[in-house]
């Protein structure tokens, strides 16, 4: 069953205020919009995600639409119109259940986001929220009025999740406006459960919540760096594979997997950063069913560990050592598949290539080898 994600962005933040609304106002170093994004659309419990823009913001979807399994469509005048014009444009496509996430949220946690999917095996609704501790009161013109019980209310949160039909459904009968997605699924009668939400998940509302999304996000800064080296030899053969490219060759690199070294340098730096090992240890050369395996299968899985970390993959950089083949000439093709299968941007994806001056066993021409690193920041 698919999971799809709809982030609602076309709100004009008017509380915040200022010339540019808030999602696309810098936060940490990239626009809120940058963060909330990714923080869904990496999330391994995530098949699709939908952005939804103002009308008047359509021009800038360029970039975002341009990762894998994102689509923008733009939105309506209220929350709740922009809601119904993400979940319309995800019906007839095998979708199960839908995560309908706030844009002005972005410190959402992967963890979070895997409870409230959790949640939805056995409810038609899940949605985070946190129990109200301070002492409720009434007020007019600064004076306290009276007193309120706080026990049994909770301040709400997003991603709310939902069985996909029962929640267009509930959006498309539901009349006049709404706060938020629970409150319309509550009016068609659906079963909604309430996941423990986070502190640090807090909307940026006013001005003020600039500066404390920013100490959050500062405290969160885990950046990693993980290295990774490998070394196939050569042997009879006509071509080579490397970073998923079949190059035509005199010889083939030898090894039990497709001998991508390339690709294996990736994977390991990856793990590397993760301290999760290498991948000898998640595909061990000693089981027949890696063998001749494309090593796509196993960069995919160590850019899947990534996410379920809580990690965004910053960049990738790879050096591959040889004499022959020549590199250059299909580092644009390497960077655009390796790009693909890590889910980011090509800019962030470098392919290069040395000799070693014909020293030592690349420069003998008996092998390849390859070193890469990259970088992974905590989302
Ligand atoms: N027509 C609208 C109005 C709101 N939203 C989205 O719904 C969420 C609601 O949060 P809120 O803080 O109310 O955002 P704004 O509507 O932008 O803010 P304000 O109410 O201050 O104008 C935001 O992600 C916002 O972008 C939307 O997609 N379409
Ligand atoms: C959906 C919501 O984030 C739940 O807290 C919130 O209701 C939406 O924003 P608004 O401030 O109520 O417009």
């Amino acid at each position: 069953m698919k999971t799809a994600a709809v982030i609602v962005a076309a709100g004009r933040g008017r509380r915040v205020g200022g010339p540019v609304p808030k999602q696309w106002r810098m936060l940490s170093g990239r626009a809120v919009l940058a963060w909330t994004l990714d923080a869904l659309r990496t999330h391994p419990g995530i098949d699709l995600t939908v952005l939804v823009l103002s009308p008047d913001d359509m021009g800038m979807a360029a970039g975002y639409a341009a990762h894998e399994g994102v689509t923008v469509v733009p939105g309506g005048e209220s929350r709740s119109a922009s809601v119904r014009a993400g979940l319309a444009s995800l019906e007839n496509r095998g979708i199960g259940r839908v995560l309908i996430h706030d844009v002005a949220r972005p410190l959402v946690s992967p963890a979070l986001i895997t409870r409230v999917i959790a949640a939805l095996e056995t409810a038609s609704g899940a949605a985070p929220a946190l129990a109200v501790t301070d002492a409720l009161w009434t007020g007019e013109e600064g004076r306290v009025t009276g007193t309120r019980p706080r026990a049994g209310l909770y301040r709400a949160q997003t991603p709310q999740g939902f069985d996909f039909t029962a929640i267009l459904a509930a959006h498309r009968a539901h009349r006049g406006d709404a706060a938020d997605d629970v409150e319309v699924a509550l009016a068609a009668g659906l079963d909604v459960s309430i996941v423990e939400g986070e502190e640090r998940n807090l909307k940026i509302t006013v001005e003020g919540d600039f500066a404390r999304a920013e100490t959050l996000m500062e405290a969160r800064l885990d950046i990693r760096t993980g290295n990774g080296f490998d070394v196939h030899a050569f042997e009879e053969g006509d071509h080579v594979t490397l970073c998923g490219i079949d190059l035509p060759h005199h010889k083939a690199l030898k090894g039990h997997s497709d001998a991508d070294v390339g690709m294996h340098a990736v994977t390991d730096a990856i793990y590397g950063a993760l301290a999760e090992g290498d991948i000898g240890r998640h595909f061990p050369p000693s089981q027949e069913r890696w063998r001749d395996a494309a090593s796509e299968i196993f960069l995919s899985h160590a850019v899947s560990r990534i996410a379920a970390r809580g990690f965004t993959l910053g960049n990738i950089d790879l050096t591959l050592i040889c004499e022959t083949p020549k590199i250059t000439p299909h580092a644009q093709e390497m960077r655009d598949n390796l790009a693909r299968i890590a889910g980011i941007d090509i800019d962030r994806v470098s392919v290069k290539a040395t000799t070693s001056e014909r020293l030592g066993f690349a420069g003998r021409e008996e092998g390849i080898a390859a070193m890469a690193s990259v970088t992974l920041v905590a989302s």
